[in-house]
């Protein structure tokens, strides 16, 4: 790109334009490389006789690639001891992820120790990006798999350049999906996985289609083209067990998802008291007491939790009613706060599987932070990732 006779928009634009018709999707601009996204398959670009081609080559020598940008990074690291991170930025749908996937796979060709038993750093490293997808990617406007959370994966090597130890970090996971989605987006894939998950798995938790629940069917949208919820359910929990995770953890993780979705179909209706709430029918009564059992907590409290609020002043508390409006706020707001608690638990239980290694002086990061995006209402969430 820096050989461009002039360097404007629309010179920069047709270079890309036409190396991407070339299929040729990588340009470097300096040291930083343009992605454009092929939305196809492109499995040679990835194999393993293109890693062999750029482990060593000099920066330059070969066609602009993400293995390059791993290469050198792993070189600056080792020949001058200095610790590097990478930044993959863009718009949402820009191809991030997929970028960030083949960096990692990258570096994992060149530190990767050989196991002798159980699963390397790298691998799991590797494999737990099934489960962070299942619980925070989702399909908005532009993007089926789009990543809702930022994500820091710091990879920790040895005085020999092998990976020693891992640590994900996550950011800004977008909490206000669990309770609001618009049409045609869909709320996270978890959920739609546990609605079409075995009969008897069903049963366990209560659940029947996706479009039953509030919290799924605020947007038409239920099924993906391309994508089986069932199969995916199939494949979260064997990717689960992988990153080390039991099946009883598997099996509370699984509730709280379905506790969720009980919760968001709990409606309120004023109550006999000035302005009070209570569950509105006997479907709310039951999606309500479902709620409890799953989360395992006593069925008043929850509903008084919903219904009521407590201030805590110096020396008393009180409580106060609250009204149907009120309760259904405060209902979504615990729907949220459990999500990103159950998120977070996930990426903590996926770093200690992993291991760290604290003697570690030499570190890759990568850093994904999810795409851009303006919407006709922009949330102070959403700017605030934007901005
Ligand atoms: N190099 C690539 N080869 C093949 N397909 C790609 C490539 N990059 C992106 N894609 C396709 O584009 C889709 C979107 O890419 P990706 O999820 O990486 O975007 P993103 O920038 O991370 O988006 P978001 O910020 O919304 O998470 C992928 O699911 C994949 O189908």
């Amino acid at each position: 790109m820096t050989r461009l006779a002039y360097l404007h928009e629309p010179g920069v634009l047709r270079n890309l334009k036409s190396r991407y018709g070339m299929n040729e999707i990588y340009t470097y601009t300096g040291n930083i490389l343009i992605a454009v996204n092929p939305f196809q398959r492109l499995p040679h670009l990835y194999n393993d006789h293109m890693m062999e081609m750029y482990k060593g080559a000099e920066f330059g020598e070969l066609s602009p690639h993400p293995f390059a940008m791993a290469d050198r990074a792993y070189r600056l690291m080792m020949n001058y001891g200095i610790s590097q991170a990478i930044l993959v930025s863009g718009e949402s749908g820009a191809g991030k992820t997929e970028s960030t996937k083949m960096l990692m796979q990258y570096l994992a060709f060149m530190g990767g120790k050989v196991e002798s038993g159980g699963r390397s750093v790298q691998q799991q490293v590797l494999e737990s990006n099934p489960v962070l997808e299942a619980f925070g990617n989702a399909k908005t406007v532009r993007n089926n798999n789009s990543s809702r959370f930022g994500k820091f994966v710091e990879l920790q090597f040895d005085q020999n350049g092998k990976i020693s130890g891992a640590a994900i970090r996550t950011y800004l996971l977008e909490r206000s999906r669990v309770c609001q989605i618009s049409d045609p987006e869909r709320n996270y894939h978890c959920f739609y996985m546990l609605c079409a998950a075995p009969p008897e798995d069903r049963e366990r938790y209560k659940l029947g289609d996706a479009s039953l629940f509030h919290y799924l069917n605020q947007s038409n949208c239920i099924k993906l083209d391309g994508m089986d919820d069932s199969s995916e359910y199939i494949a979260t929990r064997r990717a689960m067990d992988i990153v080390g995770i039991s099946s009883d953890e598997q099996d509370a993780i699984f509730r709280v998802v379905a506790a969720i979705l009980h919760l968001g179909n709990v409606e309120f209706s004023e109550g006999s008291e000035a302005d009070s709430s209570v569950p509105k029918d006997d479907k709310s009564q039951f999606h309500l007491r479902t709620a409890a059992e799953l989360f395992m907590c006593d069925e008043k409290s929850l509903e008084e939790s919903l219904c009521k609020r407590v201030m805590v002043t110096r020396g008393e508390s009180i409580v106060r009613n609250l009204d149907s409006r009120a309760a259904a706020l405060s209902r979504d707001a615990l729907a949220r706060i459990v999500y990103s608690r159950l998120f977070d638990w996930l990426v903590n239980k996926i770093n200690t599987t992993i291991g760290q290694d604290p003697t570690s002086k030499l570190l890759i990061g990568v850093l994904d932070i999810y795409g851009f995006e303006s919407f006709k209402t922009n949330r102070v969430s959403s700017s605030s990732v934007s901005t």
